[in-house]
């Protein structure tokens, strides 16, 4: 008797996969990271920064076009099991990568949906090896896609992930929203 292979599908819903007409990634300017003093002051990402003292420091490796590979070593304060990596932290590590393919871009975007798949357990003491690639570009939606391989960047894949990346202006980061932080009024409509 032969065993039925499990379906795997590609990790791209229909709401991370480019619609018709959409058009091939092209660098449109400077990525964003680069251009106010603001941005390249900045080291607070939990991702990626240097200052984020509980961080993955997930470390960008390179950019070729529009793929990027980075890669994020997974310590005990990252288990979600005894010795494993959590799943959470692994979909963290890829928004980061998937995200910094749009900046790379000249996008400045924030995740609008990050659907991911895990294939394999990573172990703590392990490097996950990323990469991220647009897979195209409507409006301001950014379409990537990516994959976290691990024991090196040809090694099986342990975990895939398709993105929806959505362009903002710079006040998306820049504007004072003590308010909308606040709790809302009693017996406010929700
Ligand atoms: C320092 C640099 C680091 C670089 C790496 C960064 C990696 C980390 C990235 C992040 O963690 S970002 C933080 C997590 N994400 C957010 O906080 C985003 C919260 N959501 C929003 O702010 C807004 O919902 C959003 C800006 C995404 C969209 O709101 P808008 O009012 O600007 O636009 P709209 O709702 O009209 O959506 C624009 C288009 O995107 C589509 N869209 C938005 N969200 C979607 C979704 N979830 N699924 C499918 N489509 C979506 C929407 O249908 C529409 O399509 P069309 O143009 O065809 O009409």
């Amino acid at each position: 008797m032969t065993t039925p292979s499990v379906r795997r599908p590609g990790p791209a819903s229909s709401r991370t996969t480019p619609p018709e007409g959409a058009a091939a990634p092209v660098a449109t300017g400077p990525d964003p990271r680069h251009t106010t003093e603001r941005m390249m002051d900045f080291q607070g990402c939990f991702g990626c920064g240097a200052d984020a003292a509980d961080g993955l420091r997930v470390a960008h490796r390179d950019v070729t076009g529009h793929e990027v590979r980075t890669e994020f070593t997974v310590r005990e304060a990252h288990q979600g099991a005894p010795g494993l990596a959590h799943g959470g932290l692994l979909a963290t590590a890829m928004d980061e990568t998937l995200g910094s393919v749009a900046w790379h871009l000249g996008k400045r975007c924030v995740t609008g949906r990050l659907e991911t798949d895990y294939l394999a357990p990573v172990p703590v003491g392990g490097v996950l090896h990323l990469r991220g690639w647009c897979t195209g570009v409507h409006g301001r939606k950014v379409y990537v896609e990516g994959e976290g391989r691990i024991g090196g960047p040809d090694g099986p894949v342990a975990i895939r992930a398709a993105g929806l990346f959505v362009e903002v202006p710079e006040e998306h980061f820049t504007r004072d929203r003590t308010a909308e932080a606040r709790p809302a009024a009693a017996g406010a409509e929700g």
